[in-house]
């Protein structure tokens, strides 16, 4: 790995030098401490680096090199030492397919033709040595430096896995079983739950000992004066730290001192190679003569050993294997961080022996990192579409698990305070299989003191509004201004536009943002032009900028570009000499801002969503919206303001100042001496929005009720609801009446329940929500369907009760991951939608869903038995994606 052809022996030394000593820090931290000051992938890659330069400048080499290393010394005094009978090794590792190829045409090149080896999981644990002597477990240690490991017997012996007495007969006089303790993936997910809801508890507790403390404070004043002691203040009590990962967990559970707890318990084990062996009958020989063999008996000894070895004696078999398990790490119920290959025959193996680290006939293939370092860049916090606001990390973007990760959601300012990251943090960054990446916590080595903390704001970032939970004792926080805040209306825009609602195709994200939410980047064009980035105007706007003095770019279009250098940042009081923002929030004024020429706020075209239906081109033509300027595909960082839904016009220069031209702005094109050739004209975009709109005002009743953003009421109810009643009159006058007559609303209807039954009628009792409908109707939305009540003229089964579920008698399968879904998030839609969700492919399975970074072998498995594959864009469609 790593090319140092250009490099010379002087070069090598130096980073040699620098090398070394972080590679010893590191991995002192990891085998003794258990807790690394850096992701793995990160160390592989410095020992990878450091192994390039020792093959080239051999000198460089010496025993004691930190490439030489396998694992630490017991750390003295800490626990008592076990010596192994044989030593234990690890892996020599390959990082690409390439890699993997040299060393397999290398081995093979020396075996006798058609020679076997098994392709196994490299399972993500503690590597333990278990010693049974005459079939009874006398020892089990840890590998520590190969010779010598820690004895965790006592430990062991609580694994239920590990069995303390070997089943079956024929033991030999004592055998060392090589293999891989763990912490199963859903246990440590239930591990770290309970964790952090006793985190919670103690938050909560400790947000009362707070209060309790400040109200201390008057009363042992009054105390004070009244000459009576102090009464002492309540400590708050410590938060308990989740597991980073299932190895970690594993590595710290073998070690802890309680084995009777949850962790413990829920600790695994698989057996994957053998050390010593002494007093085996000939027979015993005979059977363990192959890894293959090997497995056999400890199978039939009551050991557990992988279900996922494979023999394969050529490079495309491996490549298989590769494949197949590269795309599912998530399918087993431990993590595996690779593929490792043996060569079968083990008298074959005994020839070929060792190098002093790693044996000279096996492999492992590591898998890309799930787990990487970044830095943290800053934490925002966005508005969601019922108003909560989330805190969401912003990354310097990094490779991680086969796809660039620039954000990660954050959840609450709970989750920031747990997981303790600070911005400016190198953080670890996480994502497994189909998981969504996750910050997994702060590396805190590597501070310095420039770090800062977050502070949840009390405002609303879009709209300025007031910040709090719904319910006292909630987690989430939420923007209050329901009704009119710019984030929350422009979600909602686009949740009437979506599949399962409206269906306006051409309503989405950015349509819904220029009528909602047309400045939505105008803080970060403001953070821009503090920093040093450009703003670039064009027309109308560039004309005004150009009154507040700033020179037209171009001799036939009015364009202007709006930029500070440092020393007028300085002046103007936004930074300091060293370019850093005085006042991180309120970065440019409103008065610098007219100052500078740059456009007022404008004031969103809608309000709230009643204004929608009554949308006309015209109502649009003034507004505009900010859009990052790209370079190949990258943000600049520079911000460019376009029209919205129109056409930019041409220009042309008059000649003369003073000559009026035509258009809006008429006047200020005039004095500059400009006017208007082709007129601007509302876009195809525009025109196309406008026509679908104006379709969806007779589409059918559910898919009103969706549109209207009603708290629970999705497409399900929605439906159930519509083919009961037939219209939106019939149905809320039987609520009420039902509401009257003390009994549930909408009990009677499948499907649609008390909680979703009350939210409904509750929405309507809001005179701004009835307004909505009010003004929808005014502008010839229906809200009855014509068919008579019963029909839903939808795609899907519907049942004898009338409700239609569109996933009815279907057997689903999920593979990567459904955006705005997680993994149990999926499995619940469909079973609300009436199918059957599962975790493998068989001949039962009626659809494969294929989400982002699907499992590579369902994929080729539903192909294989040629089921129907559905994009996870199809699944929302079929779904009717709401979750209200
Ligand atoms: N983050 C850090 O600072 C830091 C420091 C030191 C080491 N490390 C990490 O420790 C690891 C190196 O440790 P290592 O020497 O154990 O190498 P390794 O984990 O890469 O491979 C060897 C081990 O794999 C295990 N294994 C799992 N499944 C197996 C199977 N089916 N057959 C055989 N063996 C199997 C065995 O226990 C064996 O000892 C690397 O992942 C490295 O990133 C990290
Ligand atoms: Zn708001």
């Amino acid at each position: 790995m790593g090319d140092n052809e250009g490099v010379n022996i002087e070069e090598a030394t130096t980073r040699w030098n620098e090398l070394a000593p972080k590679l010893r820090r590191a991995q002192e931290a990891y085998h003794s401490t258990g807790e690394p000051i850096m992701v793995d992938a990160t160390y592989d890659s410095l020992i990878a680096q450091m192994r390039a330069l020792e093959d080239r400048f051999p000198q460089l080499w010496s025993p004691q090199s930190p490439t030489m290393k396998v694992g630490a010394k017991v750390a003295r005094g800490a626990v008592a030492e076990l010596r192994h009978a044989e030593r234990m090794y690890s892996l020599q590792d390959v990082f690409s397919r390439e890699e993997l190829a040299t060393w397999f045409a290398g081995i093979t090149g020396e075996l006798p033709e058609g020679s076997r080896f098994t392709a196994e999981v490299k399972i993500d644990g503690l590597a333990l040595n278990l010693t049974y002597r005459g079939g009874v477990l006398e020892t089990a240690a840890t590998r520590g430096d190969g010779v010598t490991g820690e004895d965790v017997t006592r430990n062991a012996l609580a694994i239920q896995a590990i069995p303390a007495r070997l089943s079956g007969e024929e033991w030999p006089e004592l055998v060392e079983v090589r293999g891989e303790v763990y912490f199963p993936i859903a246990k440590f997910t239930e591990f770290n739950d309970l964790v952090e809801a006793r985190n919670e508890e103690v938050a909560r507790r400790n947000q009362e000992i707070d209060a309790y403390n400040k109200a201390l404070r008057a009363k042992n004043a009054g105390r004070a004066k009244e000459g009576l002691a102090p009464l002492p203040r309540l400590q708050r009590e410590g938060l308990l730290k989740t597991f980073v990962n299932p190895r970690n967990a594993a590595a710290g559970t073998m070690r802890q001192e309680d084995n009777t707890g949850f962790a413990i318990k829920s600790l695994s084990f698989i057996a994957h190679g053998i050390g010593a062996l002494e007093g085996a009958s000939e027979a015993l020989q005979e059977k363990m003569a192959t890894q293959e063999g090997v497995y056999e008996v400890f199978r039939a000894w009551g050991l557990p050993v992988s279900g996922q070895t494979r023999m394969v004696s050529t490079l495309a078999e491996i490549e298989d294997y590769l494949d197949e398990f590269q795309g599912a790490r998530a399918s087993l119920d431990h993590e595996f961080d690779g593929v490792v290959i043996k060569l079968e025959d083990r008298r074959v193996q005994a020839q070929l022996g060792y190098t002093a680290r790693v044996p000279r006939w096996a492999v492992a293939y590591k898998f890309p990192p799930t787990e990487v370092q970044t830095r943290l860049l800053d934490i925002q916090v966005q508005v969601g579409r019922t108003g909560r606001v989330t805190p969401f990390a912003v990354m310097e973007p990094v490779w991680v698990d086969g796809s660039t990760v620039a954000q990660a959601t954050l959840h609450n300012p709970f989750e920031v305070e747990r997981k303790g990251v600070m911005i400016g943090d190198v953080v670890i960054l996480r994502k497994a299989g189909d998981i969504i990446p996750e910050v997994v916590g702060p590396v805190l080595a590597e501070r310095d003191g420039s770090e800062r903390a977050f502070v949840m704001p009390t405002h609303c970032p879009a709209c300025g509004g007031k910040i709090a939970p719904a319910k006292e004792g909630d987690k989430d926080l939420r923007c209050t201004n329901t009704r009119s805040c710019p984030a929350q209306l422009h979600q909602r825009v686009i949740h009437i536009g979506s599949r399962g609602a409206l269906d306006i195709e051409s309503l989405g994200e950015e349509s819904a943002q220029w009528l909602a939410d047309p400045d939505r980047y105008r803080a970060d064009v403001l953070i821009a032009l503090a920093t040093g980035h450009a703003i670039e105007l064009t027309d109308e706007e560039a004309l005004a900028a150009h009154e507040a003095g700033w020179p037209l770019e171009d001799a036939a279009d009015p364009r202007v570009r709006i930029v500070l250098t440092l020393e007028q940042r300085v002046e103007l009081g936004i930074t300091n000499e060293d370019g850093a923002l005085l006042d991180p929030e309120g970065v440019i004024g409103e008065e610098l801002q007219r100052e500078l020429g740059i456009p007022t706020a404008q004031k969103p075209f809608l309000d709230t969503e009643a204004q929608l239906f009554a949308l006309t081109a015209a109502g649009l033509e003034g507004v505009r919206t900010w859009l990052p300027i790209r370079l190949a595909g990258e943000h600049t960082g520079d911000w460019r303001y376009v029209r919205a839904g129109w056409t930019k016009p041409a220009w042309s220069r008059t000649g003369r100042a003073g000559e009026a031209g035509a258009g809006r702005a008429a006047e200020g094109a005039a004095r500059a001496g400009f006017e208007v050739k082709t007129i601007s004209a509302p876009s195809k975009t525009l025109e196309k929005v406008l026509a679908e709109i104006e379709k969806a005002k007779t589409k059918e009743l559910w898919r009103k009720l969706v549109a209207l953003n009603i708290r629970h009421v999705g497409p399900v109810a929605s439906r159930a609801l519509a083919a009961h009643f037939g219209s939106l009159e019939a149905m809320l006058a039987s609520g009420r009446a039902q509401v009257e007559a003390g009994e549930a609303p909408f009990s009677e209807i499948d499907g649609v329940g008390e909680i979703i039954g009350r939210s409904l009628l509750d929405w309507f009792e809001e005179p701004w929500h009835c307004e909505i409908v009010d003004a929808w109707r005014a502008a010839g939305v229906t809200f009855e369907d014509e068919r008579p009540a019963g029909g839903t003229g939808t795609d899907g089964a519907e049942g004898a009760d009338g409700v239609v579920r569109p996933f009815e008698g279907m057997t689903i399968v999920v593979t990567g991951a459904v955006e705005g879904f997680t993994r149990d998030g999926v499995a619940e839609a469909i079973m609300k939608a009436g199918g059957k969700a599962t975790g493998s492919v068989s001949k039962k399975t009626t659809v494969v869903v294929i989400g982002e970074n699907p499992g590579a072998s369902k994929t080729t498995k539903a192909e294989a038995l040629g089921i129907e594959t559905w994009s996870a864009e199809e699944f929302l469609r079929r779904l009717g994606r709401a979750d209200g």
